[in-house]
């Protein structure tokens, strides 16, 4: 079509080994989250191809109109609806279909609802997807992740959650603010459970390298009294946005995007996603996150963290409360 308008160049490179392979992604849910997830990852540049599923065809199609219609402003890509069909050659699979929660509800409350989800879900994933990586971040995202791995069959390098990565932002967010500090040069860790036991990991919160504690905060001074307050806050941002708003979104569309980009750009990155955890701290046959190395291949390693005891005691209480969770499904 339109052949008037064209000349072919006399020498077009024909070898397609030259040629780098798109980076491809699907996104199955295309609710609050997968969106924002969408629309952080096209203004980032941070796929060539993207497929958004979802079951409900009509919002789909409407969500995907309003965003192909900005592709202009932004670096070249391709953004379609689909099926997981689509996905054949899909690099990445980030799943965020699901139930999420009502005000006053915890992310453990939607556990049945998501796993019956995903027990259709996961198998046509990997049926239909074969060479991708998943990233879950539907909640309980720690249970979700755990479910995902055992559903796929997949290595469990490349079956990761988000985890706290949204409660580690919020946390740096909130402490560079009390410190007037950019939060890119404080350094601190939420890990365990993305959800109410959570863990601050104070010990090794540093401003470009000097610690800002010397262990856990003991005493109840003024300044103590403060940063757990900021801890509180971080753990019940949800709740308080859900109150609010109905749901969150932008952050973790944010932190989706560093994950993916992590991933695709094999960075080695440092971030607590959620991983299948075996051996470290005692912990055993759990997904929680802590410090991990992500790069093309997924979750390559962990960092063996030092912790303190109060620390330690609180991320394997983290763990107890996922492993009972993980023991009363039928999966
Ligand atoms: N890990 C994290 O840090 C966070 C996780 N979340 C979780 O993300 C999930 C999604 O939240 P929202 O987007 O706000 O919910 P939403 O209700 O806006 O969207 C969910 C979407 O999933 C779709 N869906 C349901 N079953 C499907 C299936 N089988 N295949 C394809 N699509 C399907 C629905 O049609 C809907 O469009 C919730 O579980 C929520 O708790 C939310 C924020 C942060
Ligand atoms: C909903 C949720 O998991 C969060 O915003 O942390």
């Amino acid at each position: 079509m339109f052949e008037q308008f064209f000349t072919p160049s006399p020498e077009v490179n024909q070898d397609s080994t030259t040629i780098r392979r798109p980076r491809k992604g699907v996104i199955i849910g295309a609710g609050q989250v997968g969106m924002a997830c969408a629309y952080s990852m096209l203004i980032q540049n941070t796929l060539d191809e993207m497929v958004i599923v979802d079951v409900n065809r009509e919002k789909l199609e409407g969500e995907v109109m309003d965003l192909v219609h900005g592709l202009p402003f932004v670096q070249p890509s391709i953004v379609r609806s689909g099926t997981l069909a689509d996905g054949h050659d899909a690099d990445i699979v980030i799943i965020t279909a699901g139930a999420k929660q009502r005000p006053g509800e915890t992310r453990l409350d939607l556990v049945q609802r998501n796993v019956e989800l995903f027990k259709n879900l996961i198998s046509e994933v990997v049926k239909c997807c074969a060479n991708a990586i998943l990233l879950i971040v539907t909640n309980p995202v720690d249970i979700m992740t755990y479910v995902s791995w055992r559903l796929s069959g997949l290595p469990s390098s490349s079956v990761i959650g988000s985890g706290t990565v949204l409660d580690t932002a919020r946390f740096r967010y909130l402490l560079a603010e009390k410190f007037q500090i950019d939060p890119r040069s404080l350094h601190a860790y939420i890990i365990g459970e993305h959800g109410d036991s959570e863990v601050p990991v104070w010990s090794k919160v540093n401003v470009s390298g000097m610690p800002l504690f010397d262990g856990d905060l003991d005493n109840a001074s003024d300044d103590n009294q403060q940063l757990e307050e900021v801890f509180a806050q971080v753990k019940n941002a949800a709740y308080e946005i859900i109150q609010r708003k109905g749901a969150t979104s932008y952050a973790i569309g944010l932190g989706v995007t560093q994950i993916v980009q992590a991933i695709l750009r094999n960075q080695n990155r440092v971030l607590t996603v959620s991983s299948l955890i075996n051996g470290l701290h005692g912990i055993e046959d759990v997904c929680l996150s802590l410090p991990a190395v992500v790069n093309r291949q997924g979750v390559t390693r962990l960092l063996n963290m030092s912790l303190t005891t109060k620390e330690e005691q609180q991320l394997l209480h983290s763990s107890q409360v996922l492993r009972e969770t993980i023991g009363k499904l039928n999966l």
